[in-house]
């Protein structure tokens, strides 16, 4: 069903040819760019539009082939007839009287070139509609030959543009990665299970490391492989630099003004460089060792006093953080009897932020549907994120008094004491290409606040929990510290670079409990290839980090908690490694590694040198993970059930120093 045209300027004129129900089909091959008003496109046109082309039937006479044979040799360089522009033109020379005819039918061709040869292969017409809705649009209209000539052009346009899009579009479904099949409008949401990270990794088996979701309208793409996520986070590291911002952290997040959500661009590096020099480097956290000191010490009081009884470690570790974190930002601590109430209530709140977070809510994944909340999910975001911004208000009016009250020394000091002030100070001087405004800084606070606590207590909870269900890792984590800090002094955060096992409890609790197991979704800025596959622009990526830290054929029995697999390698947190990356990898990278670094060696430093914990007889901690976009403990290491209790055992028995306090 083919024809193949050999030399250019060759052309052919079928009469009932090749395919009876083809009437006549003009075709001349343009060696030369053409000029005519009826050919507007040269060769090299007529070859990139080749794929998404129409060909339109003679009419229906011996004559009007002739004709038509007659009239493109007369315009000297017609090409094929571009829908019906020719054909209209021509039946109209033949028979101006007579606006009907009877036989226009429209087949699509695909055509594929070589520098000399054209070949037309004609898709079945039973696959095409036979009344082509544009013909009997046109037949019906009364128009003169100018105006048709016009509305004829631009239904062409429509056409061949609508064609090139279906063209491409089948082109592009083919080529993206398998997946699931799903259901009309919904794709496969009906499948979706909150918990994504175990479910993508189940997928992967199926669909292997690259697969596709079909999430409503949009598309998600989960990659489970250390080769494709090298691919994703490396070698295309700019494109996949922004963020998919879900509807609910643009209204946690100031309309995702932070780092975290900011599209890839001089506004997220200017505010990250802001947060990574000023509050993040080493040599801020060096400055402000003793907040944290001061933190840890505050902790390890309280548990002393509550010696024999259980303590939940997660919410006093979530203290412990979010205090160091808020002092840094503004020199606010919770104390004293505020300790349990606030703290608990503070968690929950943060906690039900980072569950909204991760959740899968139909305002995504419709967002024409975004404005109704179907799911109540803004709704509720709105009520937790108002009483962050209520804080941050107060928290900023004070600092602000502060200042206008006419402490001069500090207003004019070019030492800033703490992040907010050093931030209104960055407003207040303005920097023209890139201002920061109230609204920026709101959005870093709620970063900070956010970012830096749950993670790195969720993380260290994980730890002490593992820990305590492998007494054999507790007491060589023990011996450690007791070497290298000795057993009635006090760990300093100078004593953790000298603690490799310590290190390596660390690096393996991230292996097993990344608390980021998806990294922060990315989002591809222009369609890409990964794994051959095609990646298109706007989509959602899901790097399943926890799917390639629990691979079998990475690591040696990797459901195991053994730190001794980290005592001799060379892995870090610094991304350039794909078998292992907790915090990420390339530009968007997490800014808080430093300071996550200290925090969890210091304080399980400091929570295992001074004390013994153990649980009831025969009990382990049940490590079930819960995970919105942090994971956390399902069961919380709690006092409340009797099976999961954590403590740290009475003096004088077991208190590991002389000096708990
Ligand atoms: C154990 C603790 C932590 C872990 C495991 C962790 C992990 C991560 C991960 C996986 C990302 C996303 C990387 C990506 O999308 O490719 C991230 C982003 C980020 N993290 Fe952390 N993080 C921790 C603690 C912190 C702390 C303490 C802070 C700051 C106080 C922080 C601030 C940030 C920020 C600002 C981003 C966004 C970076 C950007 O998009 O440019 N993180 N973190």
């Amino acid at each position: 069903m083919g024809r193949t045209l050999n030399s250019p300027g060759d052309w052919w004129a079928g009469y009932g040819y090749e395919i009876p129900t083809l009437q006549g089909v003009a075709i001349k091959i343009l060696s030369q760019p053409c000029s005519s008003h009826w050919c507007r496109w040269n060769w090299s046109t007529f070859e990139s539009l080749a794929s998404a082309f129409w060909v339109t039937e003679a009419p229906h006479s011996t004559d009007s082939a002739n004709l038509l044979k007659r009239t493109v040799e007369q315009c000297g360089c017609v090409g094929i007839s571009f829908g019906h522009v020719l054909v209209t033109k021509l039946f109209r020379w033949s028979n101006p009287s007579s606006r009907h005819y009877d036989a226009i039918r429209v087949y699509s061709v695909s055509i594929k070139t070589t520098s000399s040869s054209l070949s037309l292969k004609f898709i079945s017409p039973a696959d095409i509609e036979h009344h082509n809705p544009l013909t009997n649009f046109l037949e019906n209209l009364d128009m003169d030959a100018s105006t048709s000539t016009i509305v004829t052009l631009l239904a062409l346009f429509a056409i061949t543009w609508y064609a090139w899009i279906r063209v491409n579009s089948k082109k592009e479904s083919s080529s993206l990665p398998p997946g699931p099949r799903g259901l009309p409008l919904i794709g496969n949401l009906a499948s979706l299970d909150p918990d994504l990270h175990t479910y993508f990794a189940g997928l992967a088996l199926t669909y292997g490391p690259i697969l596709k979701l079909q999430l409503g309208s949009k598309l998600a793409i989960i990659v489970s492989s250390p080769d494709l996520a090298r691919e994703v986070l490396k070698d295309h590291d700019v494109t996949f630099a922004n963020r998919d911002v879900p509807a609910v952290a643009r209204i946690a997040f100031y309309g995702g003004l932070d780092i975290v959500w900011s599209p890839y661009g001089p506004e997220w590096r200017m505010i990250r460089k802001v947060c990574v020099l000023k509050m993040l480097s080493n040599s801020t956290l060096d400055s402000v060792y003793g907040l944290r000191r001061r933190e840890v010490q505050n902790t390890v009081a309280y548990m002393y006093s509550k010696v024999g009884s259980p303590i939940n470690v997660g919410e006093q570790t979530f203290l412990t953080i979010l205090n160091v974190v808020t002092s840094m930002l503004w020199g606010g601590t919770v104390q004293g009897e505020e300790r349990g109430r606030l703290g608990a209530e503070f968690r929950r709140a943060v906690a039900d932020m980072t569950e909204l977070l991760g959740a899968p809510n139909i305002s995504d994944f419709f967002p024409a549907l975004a404005r109704f909340d179907l799911q109540g999910l803004g709704r509720k975001m709105s009520g937790l994120a108002t009483r962050f911004d209520q804080i941050f208000d107060r928290m900023i009016e004070k600092q602000l008094n502060f200042d206008a009250l006419g402490d001069r020394e500090r207003a004019s000091s070019s030492e800033c004491k703490d992040f907010l002030q050093f931030l209104l100070k960055v407003k207040d001087e303005g920097d023209v290409k890139t201002p920061l405004s109230m609204t920026h800084i709101k959005a870093l606070l709620m970063d900070m606040v956010l970012g830096g606590s749950e993670t790195s207590s969720n993380a260290i909870e994980f730890a002490i929990a593992e820990v305590m269900n492998k007494p054999e890792v507790m007491r060589k984590a023990q011996d450690e510290l007791d070497n290298v800090v000795g057993k009635d002094n006090i760990v300093e955060e100078s004593h953790i670079y000298k603690l490799p096992y310590l290190h390596a409890i660390m690096k393996e609790t991230l292996r097993l409990h990344p608390v980021l197991p998806l990294l922060v979704p990315h989002c591809p800025s222009e369609t890409c290839t990964i794994g051959g596959f095609s990646v298109p622009k706007g989509s959602r990526i899901f790097i399943n980090v926890w799917a390639v830290h629990r691979d079998p054929s990475i690591w040696e029995n990797p459901m195991e908690f053994k730190p001794e697999r980290f005592l001799n390698s060379k892995l870090d947190y610094s991304g350039s490694d794909f078998n292992y990356f907790p915090f990420g990898s390339g530009r968007r990278i997490c800014a808080g590694i430093a300071m996550a670094e200290r925090m969890f060696l210091y304080f399980l430093a400091t929570l295992l040198h001074s004390f013994d914990w153990k649980l009831p007889a025969g009990e382990k901690v049940d490590l079930t993970e819960k995970c919105g976009i942090v994971s956390e403990i399902e069961e919380p290491s709690c006092c409340n059930s009797n099976t999961k209790i954590i403590q740290p055992s009475s003096l004088p028995v077991d208190c590991r120093r002389s000096i708990c306090s």
